[in-house]
């Protein structure tokens, strides 16, 4: 395993590191591996043909309000009601434009595309979600990260990390560790992670995210069960011996101020659908603990479409 830290100072953070997934090879392509297409069966002159494309979908089937997250605000989208007919190819009903006020944007309406979350799903064999992993620095979430993210792929499952320090350098480079900035590298992190779940993809969201009203606000933008919360309770003393990048050290040197356990809160989630902690003083390793989120996405049915 191969990780290095290269230490920076981006935007308004500092000591923020990128985080490498450990190197693992890539299993074979087998062929239909990801089933792309589906099976359809039909009737020529009495005689039953099959054959494979990728289902036209559901079209007629509108569209489901889960998909359309309706918890957040109150957005109309044209030719969205659940109970309405869409044709196929009509993505934009001419007439029924509904406009919305979202937040500062006004007059901006919702469009719909006939290919839609359950669509993508069928095409990956699987279903979109969010696996949000919360914990202290150094209660091994990105470690975590990489092996789940590792063995899914190997079982031929489309994730994407989104890894707090990673996100740092780019998308949230301009905030900073105050509650507001965390709340807003929460937010924005959770509407992206909600695009991936969209997309059909396993989504596995890692950052502190030290505070639960902004996990729970995550939470509420996906559709029941889609939010998986994973809580790293690894105690403090812990995460501080391991200190892999030397930041409790400083922290505790007062060289880095609002440091999460040290002289910042950490708000533990008090139902997150998964705990992983110690036993007996003991840490499970790694891939057994992705197994452990693994055996979950299997049983609630997220590895098949
Ligand atoms: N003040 C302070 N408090 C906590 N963490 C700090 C701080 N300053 C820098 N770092 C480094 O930033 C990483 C945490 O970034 P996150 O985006 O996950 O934090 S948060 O969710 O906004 O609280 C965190 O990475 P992890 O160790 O992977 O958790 C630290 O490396
Ligand atoms: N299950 C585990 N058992 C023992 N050590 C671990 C485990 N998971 C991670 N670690 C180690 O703990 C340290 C912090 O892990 P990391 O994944 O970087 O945490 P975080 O992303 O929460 O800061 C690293 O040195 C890592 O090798």
């Amino acid at each position: 395993m191969i990780i290095r830290f290269n230490m920076a100072s981006i935007g308004k953070c500092s000591s923020i590191y990128w985080t490498t997934s450990p190197e693992f090879d890539f299993p074979e392509p087998s062929s239909g591996k990801l089933g792309l297409c589906k099976s359809f069966g039909f009737s020529i002159s009495g005689t039953h043909v099959k054959t494979s494309f990728v289902a036209p979908l559901r079209a007629i089937e509108a569209s489901r309000t889960s998909q359309l997250n309706g918890k957040a605000e109150n957005i109309q989208r044209a030719g969205c009601d659940s109970n309405q007919v869409l044709p196929t190819n009509d993505c934009n009903v001419k007439g029924v434009h509904q406009m919305s006020t979202i937040g500062n944007s006004s007059n901006i309406v919702w469009h719909k595309c006939s290919v839609e979350k359950c669509d993508r799903e069928e095409l990956l064999q699987q279903r979109g979600c969010v696996i949000w992993v919360t914990g202290l620095s150094g209660s091994g979430k990105s470690t975590l990260a990489c092996a789940l993210s590792r063995g899914l792929h190997a079982r031929g499952k489309l994730t994407y990390i989104l890894d707090g320090d990673n996100l740092r350098h780019g998308l949230n480079r301009d905030l900073s560790f105050r509650a507001e900035d965390r709340a807003e590298n929460i937010r924005r992190t959770g509407e992206v992670a909600k695009l991936f779940a969209d997309a059909g993809v396993i989504c596995i969201a890692s950052l502190i995210s030290p505070y639960r009203k902004d996990r729970d606000a995550c939470r509420s933008l996906l559709a029941e069960g889609d939010f998986i919360e994973v809580f790293m309770d690894v105690p403090l003393h812990v995460c501080e011996a391991r200190d892999p990048k030397g930041l409790y050290k400083l922290a505790r040197a007062g060289k880095i101020k609002g440091f999460t356990g040290i002289d910042d809160p950490y708000e533990p989630p008090l139902t997150s659908e998964i705990v992983l902690r110690q036993n007996q003083g003991l840490c499970d390793s790694p891939d057994d603990l992705a197994d452990i989120v693994i055996s979950y996405l299997d049983k609630k049915g997220y590895l098949k479409a």
